[in-house]
């Protein structure tokens, strides 16, 4: 039996991921996973191409079902892709407040919007805007709608290495404000070393390992224990040697 449920708001705002199989035609893409994501725990997820993540990413998501296990998400979520899928023919503002009611929408989207460092740019058109600007609009409307969980498919892989590095300072100061669960899957082991609470590392359609971070600031940037962690990882993923 397969099931997506999604809790009410207010009741559970971590994720529960039992025994979940979706396949495609022949191909079994995941294989009696198991994920847990505590509330307003940031959990990177890192795999090699094709292993699935976008796929666990798209149930978690509501977009997609699986065919079988169990899948318990919040009631609210907000997913965040690669590119930024604004709407061109909207300007900044309308971007964000899309698909929000009540009197206060527009308030709600300024101050996001000033959140992710873009007063003054409310009423530029997506084709203005950089793409780490874009990014940050994709973060603002996800954001806006105050979610429980928020799942990031690669969302700077795009970017060049300084936006992307301003990018993960916006991440952590976002995570201080909004009290969310976050999924963020990417192939950069550095990325996730930066931000992570915890890294899980996919393969053979499952969650292989799993490594929680307990390292300052200071020594995710630089310390034994952090080329300890990485070498790790490059290991779980089967590319130990290459870097
Ligand atoms: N709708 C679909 N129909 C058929 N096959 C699919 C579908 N979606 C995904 N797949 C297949 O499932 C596998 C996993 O795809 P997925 O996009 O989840 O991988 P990924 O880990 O996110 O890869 P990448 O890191 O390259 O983005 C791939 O072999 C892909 O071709």
């Amino acid at each position: 039996m397969s099931s997506t449920i999604a809790t009410e708001p207010g009741r559970w705002t971590g994720v529960f991921i039992e025994q979940v199989v979706r396949r495609f035609g022949d191909r079994v893409v995941l294989d009696h996973l198991d994920l847990t994501i505590a509330d307003e725990e940031l959990v990177i997820l890192l795999g090699p191409s094709g292993c699935g993540k976008s796929t666990l990413l798209r149930l978690l998501a509501g977009l997609d079902r699986p065919d079988g296990g169990r899948v318990e998400v919040p009631a609210r979520r907000a997913i965040v892709f690669q590119a930024d899928r604004l709407l061109p023919w909207q300007r900044v503002l309308r971007n964000v407040t899309l698909g929000l009611h009540g009197p206060d929408a527009e308030q709600r989207a300024l101050d996001v919007l000033a959140e992710v460092g873009l007063s003054g740019r409310e009423k530029a058109w997506p084709k203005e805007l950089s793409g780490g600007e874009a990014q940050r609009v994709s973060l603002a409307r996800a954001l806006v709608s105050e979610p429980e969980l928020v799942l990031l498919d690669e969302p700077f892989a795009a970017l060049d290495a300084i936006t992307r590095l301003r990018m993960h300072d916006l991440v952590r100061a976002l995570r201080t404000k909004h009290h969310a669960a976050m999924l963020l899957v990417t192939h950069d082991v550095d990325e996730a070393i930066a931000l992570a609470d915890r890294i899980v590392v996919m393969s053979n359609g499952r969650i292989g390992t799993s490594h929680e971070v307990h390292l300052s600031a200071a020594d995710r940037e630089a310390s034994v224990a952090r080329e300890e962690l990485r070498a790790r990882l490059l290991d779980d993923l089967g590319l130990a040697g290459q870097h």
